[in-house]
Formats: C-alpha cells, sequence, structure tokens
C-alpha cells in the first residue's frame, strides 16, 4: 500500500495574478454518480448515460466565495476500487469520495477509498482535503445507507459530508465542489500559518497569500492514457451553454 502512494509531489509557487487552480478528484465505486456529478456542476444537467469507461478531466473558471479560482475536475473511471491510484494522488488539491445511498456496496468501496487516500494525504502540507459524498439521495425509498453511517465515516476521518442527488437541484451540487474549494482555501491558511512559525523574527514576513497556496504543491497534470483535457468557462456556460456543453459532451448521450 505505502508504494502505492510514494509519488513525491513538486512545489510550484504560483504567480500572485494568476488566478488560484484547485484540482478535486471525484472517486467512488462503478455506477456510484461521479460522472453524473462532475457533468452536473459543469453544465447544470443531468445526464443519466454516458461511457464508464472515459477518464476525462475538466476545467472551470468558478467564483467562491468572490474569489477566481480555475477548478479543474478529473472524474475517474477506476473498476476495482483504490489500487493503480498514482496517476491522480500527487495532482489532488482535494477529494470528493462518491456513493450512492442506495448501494451497500458502494459504501464499502468508499469507505476503502477514504481510508486509501487518508493513508497518503496524513501528514502531507498542504493536507489534501477529503468530502464524502452520499449520492443519488432522490432514490430514498430504496435507501441502503443511512444517513447516519455517512456521518459516522465522515466523523472518524475527520472529512465534511454531504447526501445530494445529481438529477435534483444544481446548488446542493454545486454546493459540495465550493466546498472543496473552501477546504482546499483552509488548509492552505493552516498550512501557511504552520510555516510562518518557523521563519525567524528578523527576516522579512512572506507575503504568500492563501490563494497563492491553493494548488502549488499539486500542479502536476496527470498523464493517463484516456485523461482528455476540455475547458469550460462557467459565465460562458451559463450564457451560451451550447457551445461548451458540445464540447464538454463528446461522451455523453443527452435527455
Ligand atoms: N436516480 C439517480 N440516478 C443517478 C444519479 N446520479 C447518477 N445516476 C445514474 O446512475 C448511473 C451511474 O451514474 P454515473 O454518473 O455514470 O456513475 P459513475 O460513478 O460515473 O460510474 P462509472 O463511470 O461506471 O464509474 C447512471 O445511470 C446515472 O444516470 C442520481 O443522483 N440519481
Amino acid at each position: 500500500m505505502s508504494m502505492m502512494f510514494g509519488k513525491a509531489r513538486t512545489c510550484n509557487i504560483v504567480p500572485e495574478h494568476e488566478p488560484a487552480e484547485c484540482n478535486i478528484v471525484v472517486l467512488g465505486a462503478m455506477g456510484s454518480g461521479k460522472s453524473a456529478l462532475t457533468v452536473k456542476f459543469l453544465t447544470k444537467r443531468f445526464i443519466s448515460e454516458y461511457d464508464p469507461n472515459l477518464e476525462d478531466t475538466y476545467s472551470s473558471e468558478e467564483m467562491v466565495d468572490q474569489q477566481p479560482v480555475v477548478v479543474k475536475v478529473m472524474d475517474t473511471a477506476d473498476q476495482d476500487g483504490p489500487v493503480n491510484c498514482d496517476r491522480y494522488l500527487a495532482w489532488a488539491s482535494a477529494f470528493l469520495i462518491v456513493y450512492s445511498i442506495d448501494n451497500r456496496l458502494s459504501f464499502e468501496v468508499c469507505q476503502q477509498y477514504v481510508e486509501a487516500v487518508t493513508l497518503y494525504t496524513k501528514g502531507l502540507q498542504p493536507e489534501a482535503p477529503i468530502i464524502l459524498v452520499g449520492n443519488k439521495l432522490d432514490m430514498e425509498r430504496y435507501r441502503q445507507v443511512n444517513k447516519t453511517d455517512g456521518e459516522t465515516l465522515a466523523t472518524r476521518f475527520s472529512c465534511l459530508f454531504f447526501e445530494v442527488s445529481a438529477c435534483l437541484d444544481f446548488a446542493s451540487v454545486q454546493n459540495v465542489f465550493y466546498e472543496a474549494v473552501r477546504e482546499v482555501r483552509r488548509e492552505a491558511e493552516r498550512s501557511l500559518s504552520l510555516r510562518s512559525l518557523y521563519i525567524s523574527e528578523d527576516k522579512a514576513p512572506i507575503s504568500l497569500s492563501s490563494a497563492t497556496l491553493l494548488s502549488p504543491c499539486f500542479k502536476e497534470l496527470p498523464t493517463p492514457a484516456t485523461a482528455k483535457l476540455v475547458t469550460v468557462k462557467s459565465s460562458r456556460a451559463q450564457s451560451k451553454r451550447r457551445a461548451p456543453t458540445l464540447t464538454l459532451l463528446k461522451g455523453f448521450k443527452i435527455f
């Protein structure tokens, strides 16, 4: 396990005038709704069918709490749970780990992801936060995973927890991704405070903002053979939805 997560991370400083980047990796069992959540966040639309083997990375310019941020989302397509994770572990600023509330097995796979990712991120500065997501809230009548199960797991691993539905309101899904950005910012602040403890009083104070530190340690782009990078500007996506939607959804059918 430790070998699996042994990749070293580079640490580049982002110039202050560039918008910070936040790399979010979406993990979870097959069919838990990773792609549906990703596409909902990027386009406000629910996609009910797509190629399950596609692993894509998308990019969207967002304003989170009045601060610009380039949110990059890697929608993974692992078939066997948390194995061969190197391609995203070093890249990630944050992890969304998704299960489906109507599928107990997906919750168990989700736990494996939480454990594996925690093992990797423990002790890193800044740590990459994990957000636990129970998806398919609209399937309440088929629920197999109690809300308290999700809460307990989240408490055990000190992560945020949300239950949402990719086919219901956009705001709840957007909030999950925005909370990931906020968590990354908080972690950057915390890391900055820790670093400043080591600066001696007679040296000039460091001038890095938390935005500068938002993703400096996670700048490497993954190189999976199947990954594509598609940029969606949220303002365009909202006002001229057609063009970005066509670009984004090469692998998806829209109904
Ligand atoms: N009812 C309901 N169905 C959903 C929701 N999210 C996803 N689905 C459906 O669940 C199925 C799987 O969703 P995906 O988004 O493809 O799941 P995934 O985790 O990306 O799956 P893999 O790519 O195979 O790993 C699809 O048929 C979706 O339409 C949801 O919130 N509610």
